[in-house]
């Protein structure tokens, strides 16, 4: 009999789609509208891993507006209605599409263990096409749990079948979550890392999506004999 194959969970942001563009306009449509200073690019991007709610505290300090829990509350909530719209934005890694084909038809469970809230990963799951792959998703709603707690991840694997699984991520946070998991990781090394890719915790780095399906099936002939 053969071992199933091995399940493969992905992260959203900064592996599977580019959606620092929308992140970075939603939290300064936010702040212009409270006539505050705007942010960067590059200060949006480094705070996106760890969620919505985290990403508005780290906006707020940035800004000098603090820590009180009232003030994120609303903020989050104004942030939320700039950001469930459709993803303008937002692009597809290069690759992507083709590369989840090849692994769907190669006969690989997939799904997805994501940090952002759930209607904005629905959204951007059907806008991208991407929902028809996964057959399971974990977003910020779905356990109390989130990464780097390991639970989503778990939750996921687990619900992909009871062979082996590899968790596929760009960030900190994903590294610290497989790790935590027990799992392997492939580091996408095109997403929002901020860390030296030798500090972080992986099995396999790639930068291409085309390097996945190939990456996958060496992985696999070593672990599913
Ligand atoms: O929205 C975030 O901050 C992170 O999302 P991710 O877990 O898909 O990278
Ligand atoms: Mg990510």
């Amino acid at each position: 009999m053969t071992a199933p194959r091995t399940a493969l969970v992905f992260d959203l942001d900064g592996t599977l789609i580019d959606s620092a563009p929308d992140l970075h306009l939603a939290a300064n449509l936010v702040l212009r509208d409270e006539g505050l200073p705007e942010i960067t690019f590059a200060q949006a991007r480094s705070f996106i891993g760890k969620g919505a709610a985290n990403l508005i505290s780290r906006v707020m300090t940035a800004v000098g507006l603090g820590d009180d829990p009232d003030e994120h509350a609303r903020l989050l909530a104004k942030f939320m209605e700039h950001y469930e719209g459709e993803p303008a934005n937002t692009v597809l890694y290069p690759g992507v599409v083709d590369a989840l084909a090849r692994l769907e038809a190669a006969g690989h469970p997939m799904g997805l263990c994501t940090n952002k809230p759930g209607e904005p990963t629905r959204i951007a799951l059907r806008h991208f096409g991407l929902d028809r792959f996964m057959q399971a998703v974990a977003s910020a709603d779905t356990l109390p749990e989130r990464k780097p707690d390991p639970a989503p991840l778990h939750h996921v694997a687990r619900a992909l079948g009871d062979g082996t699984a590899l968790y596929i991520g760009d960030s900190e946070v994903d590294a610290e979550t497989a790790r935590r998991a027990g799992l392997p990781f492939a580091l996408y090394t095109e997403g929002y890392r901020k860390t030296p890719i030798s500090e972080l915790y992986h099995t396999y780095i790639f930068d291409h999506f085309d390097q996945l399906p190939d990456l996958v099936a060496r992985h696999g002939a070593s672990v599913e004999a």
